[in-house]
């Protein structure tokens, strides 16, 4: 299995190679060459299995040989070992034919453990085998930081450094990022939003004397494996559910288009989705452009969905490289156009995604009102950014098709929106309950690329 970039102009690698790359030396995202299919068969032989063994089938055909089978297995066996439900990924309903996907019982409460806890031990294992030690840097709107820094904390050959923007992520996220007191991690509050921290992400990728010096990796959804690990909670939930025998839908709560992606993957392997629906909140770029066809970036507005506060949706690369008939030279040129502000998605581009992806816009009112009938109606507390998916997925549903909505972090990571719209405060789980007496420890930043490479060359730990 090879991996090419979606600009088309970098060396197509191996699975380990794109996974400890992060972003392709052109720019571009790394995809896989083909999509390796599963028939209704292989799909049908899915049901009853446990999400570990869903997870080895499902991921296994993308990986190649750089793990053996043994290997791989006793991976997953740890990644998903300290999730605090056996199922992992429960479903609960909410409505005929509606349920919700709980992502959030991960260590640090929201989707991201999934694909974090796996890579962080591929890394170690991939790591120990090479002899090598990298420097990850993450780019945090608060949920990949937390689950970056569990998975990666304390490790010898591994030093992580997050950027999240100051002011701009809730307590808890904060706190999860600044508390651990293990010496290669580093919490960086950058002055500006999560846009300038991905931008900075990828300008350190893109400075190749600085990439290379400090073995730069990534862990946000620019690296392929990232979104790979996501692509199993669409089969063993739409599993659950019937398929192959019965198609469903999916609708996610969308920010850097990693998640909704994952879902189109499940799609192209051969899993029955009907609709793959994209909900965003106040900042709706993704919406815009799905309706309009035109990709103009705008003011990011803080809102109670604070990981959805996006403008530039990384993953959107990959949806326009097939869109684009993965015309590398076409995306080259979009990301070009974007450099100015925007870009407008052609006529045949936007046709294409149409087949597979809908969306809807929801308002701060709208995402509270959401929580507090979901508590009201169905004793079920959602963290905004699952309202905003549960709001569209109601506008938007065929009654006749399964609707699964993800519900992508845990309540209590957003007490503050939560409390506001049902007067309950959600508690922390009991083994993180002393999160507001922990010692912080953080550094702020200025939005300022050579100044943040300075900062991480001096503190990379020897
Ligand atoms: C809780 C939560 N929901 C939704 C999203 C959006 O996911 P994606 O960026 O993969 O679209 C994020 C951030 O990524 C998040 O942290
Ligand atoms: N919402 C995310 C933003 C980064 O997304 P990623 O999936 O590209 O890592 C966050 O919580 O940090």
């Amino acid at each position: 299995m090879r991996y090419i970039s979606t600009r088309g102009q970098a060396p197509a690698l191996s699975f380990e190679e794109a996974m400890l790359s992060g972003l392709a030396r052109d720019g571009g995202l790394y995809v896989p060459e083909t999509i390796p299919q599963m028939s209704a068969d292989d799909i049908r032989a899915l049901e009853g299995l446990s999400y570990e063994d869903i997870a080895f089938r499902v991921v296994r055909p993308f990986v190649g040989d750089g793990f053996t089978d043994e290997v791989f297995a006793d991976l997953i066996a740890k990644a998903y070992a300290g999730f605090g439900h056996n199922a992992r990924a429960p479903l609960v309903q909410l409505a005929p034919n509606h349920f919700l996907l709980e992502l959030f019982h991960g260590p640090t409460l929201a989707f991201k453990d999934f694909a974090m806890q796996l890579i962080g031990q591929l890394f170690q294992e991939a790591l120990e085998r090479r002899g090598e030690r990298v420097t990850i840097v993450g780019a945090t709107s608060g949920d990949t930081g937390s689950a970056a820094i569990e998975a990666f904390k304390g490790l010898d050959n591994v030093d992580v450094f997050i950027l999240y923007p100051h002011g701009r992520v809730s307590e808890v996220q904060r706190r999860q990022m600044t508390t651990p007191p293990e010496a290669n991690v580093h919490a960086l509050a950058l002055d500006g939003h999560f846009d300038d921290c991905q931008a900075r992400l990828k300008d350190m990728f893109n400075h190749f004397e600085f990439r290379d010096t400090v073995r730069l990796a990534g862990v946000n959804s620019i690296n392929w494996a990232r979104v790979l690990a996501q692509v199993v909670y669409y089969f063993s939930s739409a599993v659950s559910l019937g398929a192959p025998d019965r198609t469903v839908s999916f609708t996610v709560p969308t920010g850097n288009f990693g998640d909704i992606f994952a879902g189109y993957i499940a799609k192209r392997m051969g899993l029955p989705i009907d609709r793959l629906v994209v909900a965003t909140n106040q900042n709706d770029i993704l919406h815009r452009c799905l309706t309009s066809g035109d990709y103009q970036t705008s003011e990011v507005h803080p809102s109670i969905s604070p990981s959805m506060d996006i403008q530039v949706s990384s993953n959107f690369e990959r949806a326009l490289f097939d869109a684009y008939n993965r015309d590398g030279g076409a995306v080259a040129q979009l990301m070009d156009e974007l450099k100015a502000g925007g870009f407008n998605v052609s006529q045949g581009a936007l046709q294409a995604l149409r087949e597979h992806f809908d969306s809807g816009r929801v308002s701060e009112d709208e995402t509270l009102d959401t929580i507090r009938l979901a508590q009201a109606t169905m004793g079920e507390l959602l963290c905004p950014h699952s309202a905003v998916g549960v709001r569209v997925a109601e506008a938007l549903r065929d009654p006749k098709t399964p609707m699964i909505t993800l519900a992508t972090a845990h309540p209590a990571k957003f007490p503050d929106a939560v409390e506001k719209a049902t007067g309950i405060r959600p508690p922390l789980p009991n083994r993180m309950s002393d999160l507001y007496e922990r010692a912080e420890r953080l550094t702020r930043v200025a939005n300022d690329l050579s100044a943040l490479e300075n900062l991480i060359q001096e503190r990379i730990t020897k």
